[in-house]
């Protein structure tokens, strides 16, 4: 069985954290160094929380990348680092695993002409759950019949981007089934700016930001006389090392981008 080397991005983060665990914990992954904008030069054994896990830790991409040898690079950072990690990685042959959500339309069609004309896997997946797929494919499967939608979500008050990457890939799911509408009265008028949320394609998304939450998505249909509500609940980051772990094995075997966890599952 050949070991796949792998650079996580943000390890000290909430998602790192978790991906760093689950890497040592795979027999046939190989935690090969870190990426963080603190600790240059450091190991990472002399983070706390990270003992006996002797890698070195990088600032610079570029650096990282050639003294690594890496497979792949697993982001989980912000949306400008995430963007330019997973260009700097396509462009050095490195094949991305990216969580960070926030990126543009743009970026995204970008990354996507990078990679096809690099011939390099690259995964991109706003939601590594396999409950929140799911969840996405379900109401893309129930707006056909219920095109009146609205979607809540509900995360943790230290996340940096509204809407959440998981609510704008639902939305795009849902409008790839959908026939195009506005809704609500064509006359509604917010009196307090932001009441009826984020429009995306005519659907409305409201983002909730709480202590005490991780990650839930609903998804509200509403029809004459009746409703449909399709929830999903991240308890804790666990639920997401899954799809990550997939993700790394199937970016191996592509040669252009993926966006989407739902595009790789059968
Ligand atoms: N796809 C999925 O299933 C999921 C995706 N996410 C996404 O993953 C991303 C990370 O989330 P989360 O772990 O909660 O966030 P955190 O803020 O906990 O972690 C982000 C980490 O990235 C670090 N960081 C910031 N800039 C850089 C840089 N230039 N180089 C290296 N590291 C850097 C931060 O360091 P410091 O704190 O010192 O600034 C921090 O440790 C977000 O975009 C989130 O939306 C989250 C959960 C699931
Ligand atoms: O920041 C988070 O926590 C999460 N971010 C992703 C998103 O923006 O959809 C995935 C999940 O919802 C958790």
């Amino acid at each position: 069985m050949k070991t796949v080397k792998i650079i996580v991005a943000g390890p000290r983060g909430r998602m790192g954290k978790e991906a760093v665990k689950m890497i040592q914990e795979t027999e046939e992954f190989e935690l090969v160094s870190v990426l963080d904008h603190k600790n240059d030069g450091k190991l990472l054994s002399e983070i706390p929380g990270f003992s006996n896990i002797n890698v070195p830790i990088y600032t610079n991409i570029e650096e990282c990348l050639q003294k690594s040898h890496a497979d792949v690079l697993v982001d989980l950072t912000t949306p400008e680092t995430g963007y330019l990690h997973t260009k700097t990685a396509i462009l050095n042959g490195v094949r991305p695993v990216v969580g960070t959500t926030g990126f543009t339309k743009e970026q995204l069609e970008e990354l996507s002409d990078l990679a096809e004309e690099k011939q390099i896997g690259c995964i991109i997946a706003p939601n590594f759950a396999i409950g929140a797929v799911l969840m996405m494919k379900f109401s893309q499967m129930a707006a056909k019949f219920f095109p009146d939608v609205e979607i809540i979500e509900l995360h943790h008050d230290q996340k940096l981007d509204a809407p959440s990457g998981t609510a704008v890939k639902t939305a795009q799911m849902i409008s790839e089934s959908r026939e195009k509408k506005e809704q609500g009265h064509p006359n509604e008028k917010e009196t307090l700016n932001g009441a009826r949320g984020a429009n995306m394609d005519g659907m409305h998304i409201h983002s909730v930001r709480l202590p005490g939450l991780i990650a839930h998505q609903q998804v509200l249909f509403g029809a004459d006389g009746q409703s449909l509500t399709i929830r999903h609940d991240s308890y804790n980051r666990a639920s997401f090392m899954s799809g990550v772990k997939v993700s790394i094995n199937t970016v191996l075997n592509i040669a252009t981008l993926v966006y989407g966890l739902e595009n790789i599952l059968d």
